[in-house]
């Protein structure tokens, strides 16, 4: 055993920005708006669910549409900009940002939408959009980047889908209805992975806390039998978790809200979690932009905290 994830070095268990102290003390999740569970097979257009399958439909639809935008940008070298917090932007992230934003005001003109590329923030729902999330690995071309939609509720997030656009595969979720991919061969239930003991399979960003990663990988490759670490921009990692192709990403240094909502409902619905200290769900509040440093696990039953 080697001691606590949450005293590992670079783990900050800081919850960054206004409204966090809100969003700490929140109720997770109000069993009022507890969704019905869905038993085996996504039911498409029922009304199950308490109709958030419409949600879902919207995202994907959203997705989609951002994917195809990004590719058409994707084939040609276009300029790159830098934001304020140094941080790339280009024509894609711009032109799937619109696109989002124009099917999501047409389907719920009435909940508001916070994306990376701006819009509003405020209240208890609301969409949480990354229209390009990645920008780094878009911009060095290596196909990692992916469009993040989620609905969030209640500070939990209770729709994502994650759309990877050069593969054209459609990860998604539903609370309490399961995780899905879905391929042009079909749509396949995602059910993450048993751990049953090493090497543990670490999927990490191949450009942020890359050094306190390996710090963690060294010690899990003493404990645990040797470790599989791939590098791997955006989004994409909570997709390969609730797939069964790696176990752990921690991420050690802040993220923004957008670019874990969608990826957290469906690692939560493939029976795994998203855990910021103290094994504490990664929650969210419109307020806040910023999360603390976490752990995204396959296996949730699996005690990776202590362990780790
Ligand atoms: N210092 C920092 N503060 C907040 N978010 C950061 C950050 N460094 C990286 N990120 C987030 O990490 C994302 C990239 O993650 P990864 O390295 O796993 O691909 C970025 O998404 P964008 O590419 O959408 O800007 C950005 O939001
Ligand atoms: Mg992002």
């Amino acid at each position: 055993m080697y001691g606590n994830l949450w005293r590992r070095p670079g783990f900050s268990e800081v919850w960054p920005g206004p409204g966090a102290l809100e969003a700490r003390g929140r109720v997770l999740w109000n069993n009022n708006h507890r969704l019905a569970s869905l038993t085996h097979h996504y039911q498409g257009k029922s009304e199950v669910n308490g109709g958030y399958e419409r949600y879902l439909e919207w995202a994907q639809t959203a997705g989609e549409r951002a994917g195809a935008a990004i590719l058409t940008h994707y084939r040609t070298t276009g300029p790159v900009d830098l934001k304020s917090d140094g941080s790339p932007v280009t024509p894609a992230d711009r032109a799937a940002h619109e696109v989002i934003m124009t099917v999501l005001a047409q389907a719920t003109p009435d909940v508001p939408v916070a994306s990376e590329e701006g819009g509003e923030i405020a209240g208890d729902r609301y969409w949480s959009v990354d229209p390009l999330d990645g920008t780094k690995e878009y911009v060095a071309r290596t196909g990692a980047f992916v469009v993040n939609v989620a609905l969030v509720e209640g500070g939990r997030p209770v729709v994502g889908v994650i759309f990877v656009p050069v593969t054209g595969e459609c990860y998604f979720a539903l609370k309490g209805g399961g995780a899905f991919k879905k391929t042009p061969a079909g749509v396949q239930r995602l059910n993450g992975r048993a751990f049953l003991g090493g090497p543990v399979r670490v999927v990490g960003s191949a450009r942020h806390g890359t050094e306190a990663v390996t710090g963690l990988c060294e010690a899990l490759a003493c404990d645990e039998g040797g470790i599989e670490r791939t590098a791997l921009g955006s989004a994409w990692k909570f997709g390969w978790l609730a797939e069964g192709r790696a176990d752990l990403y921690p991420r050690f240094g802040p993220t923004h809200t957008w670019d874990t909502a969608a990826g957290q409902c469906l690692v939560e619905e493939s029976g795994g979690a998203v855990w910021v200290a103290g094994r504490q769900p990664l929650i969210y509040h419109h307020a806040r932009q910023l999360n603390p440093s976490f752990v995204a696990v396959a296996d949730a039953r699996f005690a990776w905290p202590d362990f780790l």
